[in-house]
């Protein structure tokens, strides 16, 4: 396999500007097969702006994309899923009154083959699939740990299993890449050392996963490489340990009053 094959996420020269705000300029990051990718930044940095360009959900002012050596166009958020890419949100985005292996299973549903008629005439075909995907979906919860809630309401589960739940459901459909969006956000101590684990756990199993985080302890525990952004624009890219010595950054950081924690 050549290098370039083993790129999983190509984006170069991403632009996004919102009335006289620049929230992007001339962005690029080149994610391997297999990389925890993590995305830094104060605040204001334009972290969520570039999830939200890659993933379909903001329309680039300009930029181009490929996704395991396909380029794609990130205009439509349906369109992206299908190309291979996954997401979990800030603010956990999860069907509250469906049970937790509805929720896997409504992400696993983009992938089936039998369609809405199948599904309106339960044919024989549509009722195997059905059963397989239930199953797929609690092996998933089992692997995040939460199998057992299988059939509590999404809403019932505490914050860290909730969170649990989103990293499943986007699992759930095979993604290329697996994009999290502050995972660790509201989580305590201990919830944080079981997401690292799970975390870890997903990058051993193959998966190649970016990842916005808050929390510079758990960004710089787990990531090979990481982009720093700061006021739209990339002002460091590289390993954990560079990016911590980079002047700029440091700057960046300690100028929106930012402290490691
Ligand atoms: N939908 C929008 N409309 C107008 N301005 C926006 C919009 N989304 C983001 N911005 C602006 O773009 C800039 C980047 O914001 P973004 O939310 O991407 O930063 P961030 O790094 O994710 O910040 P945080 O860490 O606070 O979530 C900010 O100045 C923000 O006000």
């Amino acid at each position: 396999m050549s290098t370039q094959d083993n790129i999983v996420l190509n984006v170069s020269g991403a632009s996004k500007r919102f009335g006289g705000v620049q929230a992007l300029s001339d962005v690029g990051i080149q994610i391997r097969r297999g990389q925890v990718y993590g995305l830094i930044g104060p605040n204001g940095a334009g972290k969520t702006t570039f999830f939200n360009v890659i993933t379909g959900l903001y329309t680039p002012d300009g930029g181009s994309f490929s996704l395991g050596g396909t380029p794609y166009k990130p205009q439509a958020v349906h369109q992206v899923a299908k190309a291979g890419i996954a997401r979990t949100f800030q603010n956990i985005r999860l069907f509250a009154e469906m049970t937790a292996i509805e929720n896997v299973m409504v992400g696993r549903h983009i992938r089936t083959q039998s369609g809405l008629l199948g599904a309106v005439l339960r044919t024989p075909a549509f009722k195997a699939e059905e059963a397989a995907i239930r199953a797929r979906a609690q092996e998933l919860l089992d692997y995040v740990g939460i199998g057992k809630y299988a059939e509590f309401k999404a809403r019932t589960l505490s914050y860290g299993d909730q969170r649990r739940l989103e990293i499943a459901r986007a699992l759930a459909t095979d993604p290329q890449l697996i994009a999290l969006d502050e995972p660790a956000a509201g989580m305590n101590a201990t919830e944080k050392v079981v997401l690292r684990e799970l975390i870890d756990r997903i990058r051993k199993d193959g998966r190649t996963i970016l990842l916005i985080e808050h929390d510079v302890k758990l960004v710089m525990g787990l990531c090979d490489r990481v982009t720093v952004l700061d006021y739209g624009k990339q002002i460091a890219e590289g390993t954990p340990a560079e990016v911590q010595s980079n002047e700029k950054v440091i700057e960046a950081y300690l100028g929106a009053g930012h402290k490691a924690h």
